[in-house]
């Protein structure tokens, strides 16, 4: 879009501009056709004064001044003022119009836009260059679509005017509706040239920018304020952000020195043209071709004509930049609708019976190296299934591709027999609680971080109970001053943050009160004190019979009770069975164990040996 030659924009630009239209058609109806209808009638109007003042210059030039002529024109001039009138009253209504339109056209770009992303494969989000394009969009795009429909509208009502100019000016000679072409041609060519240079510019910065942004949320936010302090990053950050941002500045200033470069060339040709174009009318009048009167009314539609197109170059250019962000937006938008999976047939899943995995094979977007290469694993109704193993070893992948969030690249994922791609995905994961290993605490009250409702619908009173009992969470709110109601966002007034652990406890009883028939814990007490991590686990052990649980976790002694435990390696299933087979074994499983509970047996014998020495001593 960038590169392409004025022609083509100019044969591009009604798509554009039939693209937003057709936007602000859906946002509001009534608002579109009053802008379009009253800048129609404004500009029509422009014309018909135009025609009139024109017509009056021609009677007093052909006729000998006098009252009578004064009074002949004065029809015309009370038509003038009404005609004048009414383009005032039309243009007023237009703007009230078209300043309602903006903010709805801006709202309908951006649900459609959120709508998409929130339905994008999780696969988009580990692309970057997508989020270079999202982020263009959101900073850019969507804001534009005002200044296209603005500009747009003065397209319109410009072309109405150089109609009716070209054709008072065709009437009077021929020759002279060319001489107007001539002149707006290096005009028309700098404007267009200096928008293309700026948006080039500002494209080839997108990455550099949102980088920039980055370093300046670092500096700025919350989150990243207490390790920013303790590790003395401020110095480097802002030299970094002070780098980025010269450079910026530079490329800015850049663009601007080739843009007054570009338009000082235009203003010097029109220059030229201009003279050549009154020199010519000159001639013409000189060797009797049009006569004075003539000569006098074309000079003044000349004049207004020469006006009337710059303005409708400007128009046309700046309509065009806007129409390439506004562009940027609908690439996005439709760049985001591939990225929504394909519907499948969409069965709904039922009741969860057997969920078979077999020869799962994944890799992250953009990675060579798999993450999972060939999992085969059973989960039957009512299990506890351990998944163990080091760290990276692919056990959070593989909770994400059981919990319908990424698609396998190969091999097949069964839902009770039926493959999750033809199953409606939405409807697997409703049927799965999961306890994700980084959960999020989102800026709503501590009820809605566990329902994860809508504001204001009330919680089902018995998973709710349960989900608090099982989780801990219970003694979380019991010490918020609000209780369940308190906001758990520090950005909002009366906003309180949690301990790392009972963000945990929240998190866990948000995966239990969704009350799945599968439930995915990963890493589920990382974060918890002992006895909070024995509740939790032994609430886990407690679903066994009535869901099916995929443990995920490090902590060995908490999976010695489980139905099967599956080590994995290098995103492979390396053994598997229950605690007694793989301690016989001897394996991978045996040695982990041995190593954790070798730490504990320490412990107690330093312990033993310090009571003792007291003993010894007293
Ligand atoms: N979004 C991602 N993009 C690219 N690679 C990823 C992504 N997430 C994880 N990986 C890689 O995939 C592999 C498996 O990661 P995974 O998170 O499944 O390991 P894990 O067994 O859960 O580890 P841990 O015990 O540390 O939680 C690792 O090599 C990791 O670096």
């Amino acid at each position: 879009m960038s590169r392409t030659a004025a022609w083509k924009v100019l044969m591009r630009l009604p798509r554009m501009v039939a693209g937003i239209l057709a936007v602000a058609w859906r946002a509001n109806r009534r608002d579109t056709a009053l802008t379009l209808g009253l800048h129609t009638a404004a500009g029509a109007a422009t014309a018909v004064s135009l025609v009139v003042i024109v017509e009056v210059l021609d009677r007093l030039f052909t006729s000998d001044l006098g009252s009578a002529t004064v009074a002949d024109a004065a029809p015309s001039l009370v038509l003038l003022a009404a005609v004048v009138s009414l383009r005032g009253a039309a243009t007023t209504g237009a703007g009230w119009a078209q300043a309602r339109l903006g903010p709805q056209v801006e709202r309908v770009l951006e649900v459609d836009l959120f709508s998409l992303t929130s339905r994008a494969s999780l696969e988009a989000f580990d692309h970057s260059d997508y989020y270079d394009a999202l982020s263009r969009a959101r900073d850019r795009g969507i804001s534009e679509s005002n200044n296209l429909i603005a500009h747009s509208v003065d397209v319109l009502t410009g072309l109405i005017n150089l109609l009716a100019i070209g054709s008072v000016l065709a009437v009077l000679h021929p020759v002279l509706a060319m001489l107007l072409v001539l002149v707006v041609l290096p005009t028309g060519w700098a404007a267009m040239r200096a928008s293309r240079l700026r948006y080039n510019r500002i494209r080839a910065l997108t990455t550099i920018r949102r980088l920039q942004y980055l370093i300046g949320d670092l500096l700025a936010d919350r989150y990243s304020a207490a390790d920013l302090r303790s590790y003395n990053m401020r110095s480097g950050l802002l030299r970094e952000y002070t780098g980025i941002a010269d450079h910026v500045v530079d490329q800015l200033l850049a663009v601007a020195r080739s843009q007054t470069a570009v338009r000082a060339v235009g203003g010097a040709l029109t220059g030229v043209v201009t003279a050549l174009v009154y020199g010519t009318l000159a001639v013409m009048l000189m060797a009797g071709v049009v006569p004075l009167a003539v000569a006098g009314a074309a000079y003044y539609a000349i004049g207004r004509g020469t006006s009337s197109l710059e303005q409708l170059t400007n128009a046309l250019t700046r309509a065009y930049e806007a129409g390439l962000y506004v562009q940027d937006a609908h690439e996005v938008t439709a760049r985001t609708r591939a990225l929504i999976p394909a519907p499948g047939p969409g069965q709904a899943p039922g009741p969860l019976e057997h969920l078979s995995v077999r020869g799962l094979r994944f890799a992250y977007p953009g990675q060579e190296d798999t993450a999972l290469d060939g999992i085969d694993l059973d989960l039957f109704r009512g299990e506890v299934v351990a998944i163990v193993g080091e760290n990276g070893s692919g056990k959070s992948t593989l909770a994400k591709l059981v919990g319908a969030l990424y698609t396998p690249q190969g091999g097949r994922l069964e839902w009770n027999g039926t493959d999750y791609a033809d199953l409606d995905p939405e409807g697997v994961r409703s049927r799965i609680g999961l306890i994700a290993q980084e959960y999020i605490q989102w800026p709503f009250t501590a009820e809605r971080n566990i329902t994860m409702q809508g504001p204001g619908e009330e919680p089902d009173g018995s998973r709710w109970e349960r989900a608090l009992r099982l989780s801990g969470a219970d003694q979380v709110l019991g010490d918020l001053p609000d209780g369940a109601g308190s906001m758990l966002d520090k950005r909002f007034v009366g906003g309180r943050d949690l301990s790392g652990g009972q963000k945990q406890r929240i998190a866990t009883a948000r995966g239990l009160y969704r009350d799945g028939e599968l439930v995915i814990a990963d890493e589920p007490t990382a974060a918890l004190d002992p006895r909070a991590e024995k509740r939790v686990f032994e609430a886990v052990h407690s679903l066994k019979g009535r869901a099916t649980v995929l443990l995920i976790t490090h902590r060995l002694d908490s999976v010695t009770l489980a139905d099967r435990i599956v080590v994995l390696g290098h995103g492979r299933v390396v053994e598997s069975g229950t605690h007694r087979e793989l301690m016989a074994a001897r394996g991978r499983y045996a040695e982990l164990f041995a190593l954790q509970a070798d730490r504990y047996r320490d412990g107690l014998a330093t312990e033993g040996a310090v009571e003792t020495g007291a003993a010894a001593e007293e």
